[in-house]
């Protein structure tokens, strides 16, 4: 295949949803038009084939994890996305994988109302970019810098499966009949972007959990000025997690700092988390209590501190830690 019947292929798998898009695939750049009131939230994330995904993920996965990586973000900021371009570097223009790939994408959009407006295509090594817009209301939009002593501290669905998945992909072959194992690749492959455009009104801050919790949240208090007490034993784990991790060590240790999860971390009263919670489909647990005196106090079920995870470098760092090599 070439270069332009992809993107034909591609324009005709993707017309345009909202009537704000203006002009889509075709052209020099695409044109939207932002609702009067409303700004503009935009974010651009990268995915690496063998950093961000095993080299042996399939096209479908590829392209749902680029898109949802991206609509974490939008959601983390509390703007409901509209608009998505998608560069994808590829060693070989393969039709049927670029189909899956499309599939993949499309099906981490759902029924949202979001619309590929264009994209780049080259040949390379395999990376996908994303760019995503999104819309919120002028002055609404949730930040890291907003919480304040006396929120909770509240994380949406599990903490560690993707990283857990990770763990058991080389493996997979062996123990991909069992249920747990494909629930943690699953999660993996496929993380459901969470809908922080519901809760906006309802949080002081927010933040998606990509490079671990502990780190993710650390972004979250030092923007804010404020630290935070977190129950290690309120983190929560799903009940694939709990009967695969071989120890309770090594659960909390995958829900710290694993990374992947895309879930959203939330600050807010403690009076708004019942309505939060109702306007999720995910859960939302509350797992500590922002301070006013500065650093991360994390505690144990009695009370005890645990100082391993109160170090700031715990997260993915892609120039350090487990990230550098
Ligand atoms: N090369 C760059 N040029 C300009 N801004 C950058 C660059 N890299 C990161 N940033 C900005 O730095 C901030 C933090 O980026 P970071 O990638 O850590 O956040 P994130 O996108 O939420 O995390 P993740 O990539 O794990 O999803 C963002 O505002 C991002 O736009
Ligand atoms: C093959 C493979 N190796 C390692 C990981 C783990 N990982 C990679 S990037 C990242 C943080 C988010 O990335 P970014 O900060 O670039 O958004 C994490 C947790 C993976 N998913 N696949
Ligand atoms: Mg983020």
């Amino acid at each position: 295949m070439r270069e332009f019947q992809l993107i034909d292929r591609l324009a005709a798998r993707l017309a345009a949803r909202r009537a704000d898009t203006q002009l889509t695939i075709g052209d020099d750049a695409a044109v939207v038009a932002p609702a009067p009131g409303q700004v503009l939230a935009i974010t651009t994330d990268t995915l690496i084939s063998g950093r961000h995904f095993p080299d042996d993920t399939p096209a479908f996965d590829i392209g749902w994890k680029a898109i949802a990586v991206n609509l974490s973000d939008l959601a983390a900021m509390g703007a409901a996305p509209a608009w998505l371009t998608v560069a994808l570097s590829t060693p070989v223009l393969d039709g049927p994988w670029c189909d899956d790939f499309v599939d993949g994408a499309l099906a981490a959009i759902g029924d949202a109302a979001v619309d590929i407006v264009g994209g780049d295509t080259t040949r390379g090594p395999l990376s996908i970019t994303v760019t995503a817009i999104g819309m919120l209301p002028a002055g609404a939009a949730l930040t890291r810098a907003g919480a304040v002593p006396g929120d909770v501290v509240a994380v949406t669905g599990t903490l560690g499966d993707a990283a857990k998945g990770l763990g058991l992909w080389p493996a997979r072959a062996d123990t991909g009949g069992d249920p747990d194992t494909a629930f943690l690749l699953r999660r993996l492959a496929r993380p459901q972007w969470r809908n922080g455009a519901a809760v906006r009104a309802l949080a002081h801050a927010g933040i998606d959990v990509s490079d671990g919790f502990g780190a993710d949240l650390g972004h979250v208090l030092a923007a804010s000025g404020v630290g935070a007490r977190i129950e290690l034993a309120a983190l929560p784990a799903s009940e694939a997690l709990r009967r695969r991790a071989a120890t309770d060590e090594e659960r909390r240790d995958l829900q710290w700092r694993g990374g992947d999860d895309y879930e959203l971390c939330l600050t807010l009263p403690a009076a708004s988390v019942d309505a939060a919670r109702a306007r999720l489909d995910c859960g939302l647990t509350v797992v500590g209590v922002i301070e006013s005196e500065p650093g991360l106090r994390v505690v144990d079920a009695h009370g005890r501190r645990c100082p391993p995870f109160e170090s700031d470098a715990a997260g993915w760092d892609h120039f350090g830690g487990r990230g550098a090599v």
